[in-house]
């Protein structure tokens, strides 16, 4: 049973102006996610994995209808998510929550903790309910106790605000949930608490989880698939563990490098600054920080290999890489 599946989604911004880009000499759009395909059976997590500006908010975006799809489909379980009702509250699905990568900033901080968790009970049910009871329910499942229902957004730590956005999340017990960078800014122990915190509610809820993160540790830790993102497509995808294992783009080997130092040895940075969308490196569009490139690489665009059953990776060398780490 497929939860969540996306099919050659694009979706792209606009310049300035039309005439603004002419001047400089850039193209008047650019892909921000440029075509990505991604499967989440019931039940399981997906890792979005790339460093900042690689397109993962905007397709956790697209994917809850906070953003159009420029072409592609969304669905989710098996209903095209593109049919919006009328109503900017009707854009946000009922069966996906997302969870903001700064809780804080995306709360009305006139509102408490109880009208924030149940506003999406008030927005989409019809039917009457128990505001305080929900509410209520809601903390506990989270972890809070029942004090917290009269607090307001400045009053909460940083990882009690996580909680509170986790629990909103819960109000209309999605299918899926998006979480967006769940643990940035949180102290190393307090990340721990809310992966685990998430890992619970999956165990007794059931729902699928679309993670999105910079940090392939994360990744590494909670989810059971995961795909590699770089200038909005996805470069590598498998499950986790044979991600891990054999990793067969040198941008995912970069990644560990820059997130998991061996005891010992200090975490390498990624070289280079990642290209401009306005201006797309030819080729493997890697091939400019690679530490691999040979001259194929910028000039022929690699297509995805399969390196090991569900395991592929687009780069030229990715059958050789998976045979050596493997
Ligand atoms: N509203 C917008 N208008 C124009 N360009 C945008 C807009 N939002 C994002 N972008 C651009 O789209 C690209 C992808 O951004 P996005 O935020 O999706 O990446 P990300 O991987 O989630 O990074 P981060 O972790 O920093 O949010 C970036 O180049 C960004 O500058």
């Amino acid at each position: 049973m497929i939860v969540l599946d996306v099919e050659d989604a694009v979706v792209q911004y606009k310049a300035g102006s039309w005439l603004g880009a002419k001047v400089a000499g850039r193209p008047y759009r650019i892909d921000a996610v440029a075509g990505v395909s991604l499967e989440l059976p019931a039940g399981k997590t997906y890792g979005l994995v790339g460093e900042s500006g690689s397109g993962k908010t905007t397709l956790g975006r697209a994917i809850v209808g906070l953003v159009p799809l420029t072409s592609g489909i969304v669905r989710i379980d098996g209903a095209d998510a593109q049919g919006y009702g009328d109503g900017p509250w009707r854009l946000i699905r009922r069966d996906v929550a997302l969870i903001f990568q700064d809780p804080v900033a995306a709360m009305n901080p006139r509102m408490t903790v109880e009208t924030l968790i149940t506003e999406p009970l008030a927005i989409h049910r019809a039917e009457r309910f128990d505001r305080r009871q929900e509410a209520r329910q809601l903390l506990d499942m989270v972890g809070l106790p029942a004090n917290f229902l009269d607090r307001y957004p400045h009053e909460l730590s940083g990882g009690q605000a996580r909680r509170i956005a986790v629990a909103r999340a819960l109000a209309l017990r999605p299918k899926l949930i998006i979480a967006d960078e769940p643990t940035a800014g949180l102290d190393v122990s307090v990340q721990g608490d809310i992966l685990n915190l998430l890992s619970d509610l999956q165990d007794e809820l059931g729902m699928s989880y679309l993670i999105i993160t910079h940090n392939l540790a994360v990744a590494r830790h909670v989810t059971d698939y995961v795909g590699i993102m770089y200038l909005g497509r996805l470069v590598e995808t498998g499950a986790t563990a044979d991600v891990f294992k054999a990793p067969s783009h040198p941008y995912t080997k970069a990644l560990l490098a820059a997130h998991t130092a061996e005891p010992g040895h200090a975490a390498a940075p990624i070289r280079g600054e990642i290209p401009s969308l306005w201006h797309r490196p030819t080729g493997c569009e890697f091939h400019s920080r690679c530490p691999a490139a040979q001259p194929i690489c910028s000039t022929q665009t690699p297509q995805a290999a399969e390196v090991a059953p569900d395991h592929h990776a687009s780069c030229h060398f990715a059958v050789a890489y998976h045979a050596a780490e493997a």
